[in-house]
């Protein structure tokens, strides 16, 4: 949905709610100072490389454990070998936070305690094709927050990555969470809207995503 409309606050679908203007443009600014610093290392962002050779668009970094296709390790198994910086216990709160407002329940942030963030970066050509966040042993909702410029958040159905769905404008310091019977719907950024961004929040093109999610994994003895 788009206009004015879209700037309201809206359950997606059962579990997938979408909260304009969540982040104030102080944490917006405070956010992107942070993905820079994470951006150089110890892990630098990278395009990820998938199995078949293909390489995604959206550059990636990650906190607490390093997504790869398609696991998570401590390590940054295909981007130099150094350990992940460590998840933030401030980005935990910033989560519990988000599960609070986006469920309007006091209780909704109660035990969910996020491990790991993946920050995307998308230039204004870059788009994310529909997929599954799956490689979790957790159902917890995933955290979904935006800085940058606008783009079209595709949300869709959990049995594949067709239609239903529905197109949702996520424009700078808006909060999208999806858990409950929502959490493992297909979902994608067909779109970035180039333009679209405040330079005020320290970043005048592109847009950043950052998701904080449960991985429900531990470190095992001998684990990369
Ligand atoms: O950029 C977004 O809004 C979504 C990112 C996403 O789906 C992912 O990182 O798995
Ligand atoms: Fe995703």
């Amino acid at each position: 949905m788009f206009g004015p409309a879209a700037r309201t606050p809206r359950e997606i679908a059962p579990g997938a709610v979408h909260l304009p203007g969540w982040l104030t443009p102080e944490q917006q600014r405070s956010l992107v100072e942070a993905c820079r610093r994470w951006a150089v290392g110890p892990v630098p962002i990278r395009h990820t490389r998938l199995p078949r050779g293909g390489v995604m668009s959206v550059r990636t970094v990650c906190l607490g454990w390093h997504w790869s296709p398609y696991r998570y390790t401590r390590t940054a198994v295909d981007a130099g070998g150094g350990r992940v910086a460590e998840f933030p216990g401030w980005m935990a709160d910033l989560g519990r936070r988000a599960l609070v407002d986006a469920y309007r329940d006091p209780a909704a942030g109660d035990g969910y305690t996020p491990d790991t963030a993946l920050i995307n970066f998308y230039d204004e050509q870059a788009t994310l094709g529909m997929h599954q966040d799956r490689d979790e042993r957790s159902d917890a909702p995933v955290v979904s927050l935006s800085i940058g410029d606008s783009c079209v958040f595709r949300f869709g159905n959990t049995e594949h990555r067709n239609r239903p769905w529905t197109d949702v404008e996520l424009a700078s310091g808006d909060l999208f969470v999806f858990g409950g019977p929502s959490r493992f719907a297909y979902h994608g950024v067909p779109r970035v809207l180039p333009g679209t961004a405040d330079p005020a929040t320290g970043l005048s093109r592109g847009r950043l995503n950052i998701t904080i999610r449960v991985t429900g994994l531990d470190d095992a003895p001998g684990a990369e």
